[in-house]
């Protein structure tokens, strides 16, 4: 009925023709007759002026206005009212606490970074976000939008070259393997010539199987019967034995036809390398297509991490990997991490396809690694900058019967008995749309935590939760939601957390149980959570007290990573530039949040702060002796 009424075309009366001129259309075309019988001048309007009113009235009540306005402007109450609300408001941040105990050197690069910020914002060759009528040059791009689109301006900006000097503290969600670019494993991947091997799901005939199919590698003895996956005949079904699915990887290469497009070919690698290069990862046109869904980006999203498994999980590159992903985190001022192997996988072949590495093989070779390159940084005076080496995240996908979660937290106890120093904690991946909700695994997960408790271990849960826009747990109904089974589980950390804001009660009993979160903007925006850092909610997260750590959550499969600049630094540029009130005080605040969050020792914390901590202060003065010139070179912002 309302609708109806609004509906209504509103009309108005042309004052000449008497004619009604409909506001939808120009004036030529739908000039029609009134169906109106009386004249204009009779009509008597429901809101017509009062006859009463009179000009002395009117003249009084702008006197009183005038004198109000001479009185207002010279009171001062409004702004210290307003005074007051930015000064309480300040005082309760999220970061006011870092922001008391800054420097005066920290407070200077504070400045600096913001005033280069917001030149960065407007500056036509970088991200040119002039408000006005003119349309946009092509170049033109929204500071702290799409990511991967903004990724070569983010590479030029001032800010991000501070971002990737700033000391991060621990980086503790990260998928294990996704630390390491497809570029520097595919050329490891052509050493192995008789034992590398690929399959697909289709031969690939025509330019739309190379689209559609999906690639996985594996590392199989050289007898390995040999499939031809360009021929009509190529027969996918690799569970059947007397079925030859499997091609060698060198033999692909050489097959594979040079007129395959991809997004990019980066110098060094081949057809067939720069086209697997682009499986493995979130491309442009894959996160951001506008028929793109949050399930499709998701099954992208994980046949790239099973055709990315099968680069690393060999011995001599697993091995290889362990040192070259410590350099990484080393190149972007991360000190410590807690990785995540997916450990479902029981074994790992060796290079010549006939042994298989079990978990134990594959966590010693972890501390050998470790302990190498502890060694390597100490003759150089060097350990600080990587101090505690790694802990393991044992990682079991939440897909699985309870009979087969029992085994894997069986397998779980048991290498942390192996290892008490390295497995710190167990945690459920998958996407969290699909079954099961962790709230399924209930029993188990509750007597795992007794069977911990009286064994005198401990490995705490830190699982993802509200990694999803619908939160249901992978059902239909809100109440399955795992970010209430995280809490009564007594999650340490949880991996994401994005929908907490849905239960206002939850944040705050994590606030209580002092569960802090472990944000990924950058894998939230390309899986399809938000459109952008600055529709992330990590700023509301922040100012209702709540923990936050920044993560990179699969950096390589993001492109988040790149030879000379790697993934970390990458999450703190994306919060400068994605909230107006981030400031290097959140930043140092954050950092400070992933050692506390973290698994180190009270002894290793103890160090790790004081490391910190004087890093901290050489960064501050870094910025300032670095960009201080340039920034009071540039003019004052309104
Ligand atoms: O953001 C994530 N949420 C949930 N699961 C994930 C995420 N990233 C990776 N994995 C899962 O972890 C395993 C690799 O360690 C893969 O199975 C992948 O699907």
């Amino acid at each position: 009925m309302l609708k109806g009424k609004f509906k209504r075309k509103r009309v108005q009366a042309d004052a000449k023709s008497g004619a009604v001129i409909s506001e939808d259309h120009p004036r030529e075309e739908v000039v029609r007759k009134s169906p109106r019988k009386k004249p204009l001048e009779r009509t008597v309007l429901p809101f017509a002026p009062s006859t009463r009113s009179n000009m002395s009235q009117i003249d009084g009540a702008n006197d009183v206005l005038a004198k109000n306005i001479a009185l207002a402007e010279k009171s001062t109450d409004y702004s210290h009212s307003r005074g007051y609300l930015l000064t309480a408001e300040r005082k309760t941040a999220w970061d006011a606490d870092a922001k008391s105990r800054a420097s005066d050197t920290e407070l200077e690069a504070q400045t600096i970074i913001v005033k280069i910020r917001e030149h960065e914002r407007i500056d036509p060759n970088l991200f040119g976000n002039l408000p006005g009528e003119a349309v946009p040059e092509a170049g033109t791009r929204d500071m702290g939008g799409r990511f991967l689109v903004n990724k070569p301006n983010v590479e030029r900006s001032r800010v991000f070259a501070i971002a990737q000097k700033m000391p991060k503290g621990s980086h503790l969600h990260l998928h294990f393997n996704s630390e390491l670019p497809a570029e520097i494993l595919l050329p490891q991947a052509r050493r192995l010539e008789d034992t590398m091997f690929v399959r697909c799901t289709r031969p690939l005939l025509e330019k739309p199987d190379f689209a559609a199919t999906e690639i996985v590698f594996n590392v199989l003895p050289k007898e390995t019967p040999r499939a031809n996956i360009f021929a009509a005949d190529y027969n996918s079904d690799w569970k059947n034995a007397a079925n030859a699915a499997w091609m060698r990887w060198c033999d692909f290469r050489q097959h594979f036809p040079s007129d395959i497009p991809c997004e990019v070919r980066p110098g060094g690698l081949d057809v067939a390398e720069s086209w697997v290069r682009e499986k493995v990862m979130i491309t442009t046109e894959l996160a951001y297509n506008d028929r793109q869904t949050h399930n499709g980006t998701w099954a992208c999203f994980n046949q790239s991490t099973r055709a990315f498994k099968g680069l690393l999980n060999y011995e001599s590159v697993y091995r290889w990997y362990i040192g070259n992903a410590i350099d990484s985190m080393i190149r972007d001022k991360v000190m410590y991490a807690e990785l995540r192997p997916m450990l479902l996988d029981k074994v790992i072949p060796s290079d010549d396809g006939i042994r298989q590495l079990d978990h134990k093989d594959q966590m010693n070779i972890i501390c050998e690694e470790v302990q190498k390159k502890r060694q390597e940084l100490e003759a150089a005076g060097k350990l600080d900058l990587f101090p505690f080496g790694v802990k393991i995240i044992y990682c079991t996908p939440r897909s699985i019967p309870k009979a087969r979660m029992q085994t894997e937290l069986q397998d779980c106890i048991k290498l942390k008995l192996q290892f008490p120093d390295l497995i710190c904690g167990f945690d459920l991946v998958g996407a969290e749309d699909r079954p099961n909700n962790v709230g399924f695994y209930a029993e188990l997960l509750v007597a795992f935590t007794n069977t911990c408790r009286e064994l005198g271990i401990s490995i705490p849960f830190m699982f993802h939760a509200g990694e999803t826009l619908l939160d249901t747990g992978g059902s239909a109904h809100p109440d399955n939601s795992n970010l209430y089974d995280a809490l009564l589980l007594n999650a340490k950390r949880i991996g994401h957390g994005y929908a907490l804001f849905k239960h206002p009660m939850l944040v705050e009993r994590y606030k209580q149980h002092n569960i802090a979160l472990e944000l990924c903007p950058i894998s939230n925006e390309l899986l399809h959570l938000c459109g952008n850092a600055r529709e992330h909610p990590f700023p509301g997260l922040l100012a209702a007290g709540l923990h936050c750590t920044l993560n990179a959550d699969n950096p390589s499969l993001f492109r988040a990573i790149t030879l000379d600049s790697s993934s970390l630094s990458h999450e703190f540029y994306q919060v400068m530039v994605g909230d107006t009130r981030m400031s290097v005080h959140g930043w140092k605040q954050l950092a400070e949040w992933s050692l506390e969050h973290s698994c180190l020792t009270a002894a290793e914390l103890k160090k790790a702060k004081a490391i910190f901590e004087r890093e901290w202060e050489l960064f501050c003065r870094w910025v300032v002796e670095s960009y201080g010139e340039y920034a009071e070179g540039l003019s004052e912002l309104a």
